[in-house]
């Protein structure tokens, strides 16, 4: 069922000074920052010749990110992003199984254009999964 790792998002106070780090540091390939204000975050996507890395800051006022950065106030690995090819399935698979899907438990379009899901990090090793339909 699991594809491709999508993404690795890391939560972090100030984008701009993140996106820095990988576009001068690492001389990656970094895009513009865009606010989502329905996943209350702005994002910014490093490509990576594998995968991309997601830096993303809060955005407005009940930012699903700000309680995190309010633990990891320098910033951290926030969630990981897998692809699935049938995300409604993937889901009632693994609710079945007994995890917590986030939110509503409908899919919502995420950064890519595709459907997303969120699955509980105490589900899933501690880790936040994001799922995204390939
Ligand atoms: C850009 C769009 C999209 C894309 O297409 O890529 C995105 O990626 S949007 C990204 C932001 N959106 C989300 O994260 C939505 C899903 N997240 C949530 O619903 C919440 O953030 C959460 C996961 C339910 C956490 O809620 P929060 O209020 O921050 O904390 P809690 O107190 O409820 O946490 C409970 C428990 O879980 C631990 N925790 C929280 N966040 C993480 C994390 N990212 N990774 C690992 N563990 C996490 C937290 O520490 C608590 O643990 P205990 O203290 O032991 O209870
Ligand atoms: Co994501």
């Amino acid at each position: 069922m699991i594809g491709r790792l999508n993404h690795v998002a890391i939560a972090v106070p100030d984008i701009e000074a993140a996106a820095a780090i990988y576009r001068d540091g690492f001389g990656a390939t970094v895009s513009a920052p865009r606010g989502l204000p329905e996943h209350g975050v702005t994002v910014v996507f490093v490509d990576l010749p594998n995968t991309r890395v997601e830096l993303m800051q809060p955005l407005g006022e009940a930012s699903p990110i700000a309680k995190f950065l309010e633990r990891n106030p320098g910033g951290g690995l926030h969630h990981l992003c897998y692809e699935v090819e049938d995300i409604l399935a993937a889901r009632d698979r693994l609710a079945a199984a007994g995890a917590r899907v986030l939110g509503s438990g409908e899919p919502r379009i995420g950064a890519h254009g595709k459907p997303v899901l969120f699955l509980h990090p105490k589900d899933f090793a501690g880790t936040l999964v994001e799922l995204e339909e390939a």
